[in-house]
């Protein structure tokens, strides 16, 4: 029986086309790294193979039922409001985020996401690319694995993120809309400076946003820290499916209360 069940959870070689992305040799790890670094963002694409991209699709269309949806408006910044400013300030205008989200804790044993998340040559490739010399999972049983999913209408408004990288992977592309987009380098977080101005010239349309095209099976590596970003509306009865991998350069770290309650609904 044992053995019965290890023949039906996949290897990392089952789950990630090893031939284009090469994730077990040093030298891709580098590769990545610099064009991350350059660009800010790394677009994997054929990342996981067909068979595996198809059981996280057949486990994330079984588990929608279950997600936490939540609607909400918020600052691009994700901060309180300030009030040193105006209601109509980039530093307060509201934007609406709404979407659906599956928990690690609903997340399979053997399903492909969590042998992915979990792999040592997997972790060890994310380090390398994002230049940490360990990552962790989350401490709480919430975070570390995410699915999101986006229905007719439902879009992420325009936000920098807390996090210094964020790693998603398509599951589900909508017939329309969900385009993703996104302006490098609009701010400088640890600097401090906030870019009022540039924030309020993309909110405005003065500026075009960069659009990232992807197509399912696409592993990204986004630095969201400093480059503003959005999911538009989904325009199509197919939801938009969407595994986000999160890990920590410590051990030990829990997400806050207060975004547990936002975005899962829960604690624990
Ligand atoms: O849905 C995406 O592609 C991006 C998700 C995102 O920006 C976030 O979760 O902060
Ligand atoms: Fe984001």
């Amino acid at each position: 029986m044992k053995d019965l069940l290890l023949d039906l959870v996949m290897t990392l070689d089952d789950i990630v086309d090893l031939n284009t992305h090469p994730v077990t040799q040093s030298g891709y790890g580098a590769a990545c790294r610099s064009k991350l670094d350059s660009e800010g963002i790394l677009v994997l694409e054929g990342f996981i193979r067909p068979e595996a991209l198809e059981l996280m699709r057949a486990e994330a269309s079984a588990e929608q039922d279950r997600a936490y949806f939540c609607a909400q408006s918020h600052s691009v910044y994700l901060t309180p409001r300030n009030p040193a400013y105006p209601d109509d300030h980039p530093a307060n205008r509201q934007v609406l985020s709404s979407k659906g989200c599956v928990c690690d804790d609903m997340i399979g044993a053997t399903s492909p996401l969590r042998v992915l998340y979990d792999h040592p040559t997997f972790r060890g490739f994310v380090a390398t690319t994002t230049g940490q010399s360990e990552l962790h999972p989350y401490a709480d049983s919430l975070s570390s694995i995410n699915v999101h999913y986006a229905n007719r209408d439902q879009e992420l408004g325009w936000h920098f993120d807390n996090s210094s990288f964020a790693i998603t992977l398509l599951i589900q592309k909508p017939g329309a809309g969900s385009r993703f987009e996104y302006v490098k380098g609009l701010r400088d977080a640890d600097a401090g400076e906030m870019n009022y101005e540039g924030v309020d010239a993309l909110l405005r349309g003065a500026i075009q946003p960069q659009v990232l095209t992807m197509e399912p099976a696409t592993l990204v590596l986004f630095r969201g820290r400093n480059a503003m970003h959005r999911v538009t509306p989904n325009k199509s009865d197919t939801a938009r499916m969407l595994a986000v991998l999160a890990y920590n350069a410590e051990p030990g770290v829990k997400l806050s209360e207060s975004a547990r309650m936002t975005f899962y609904g829960r604690l624990n």
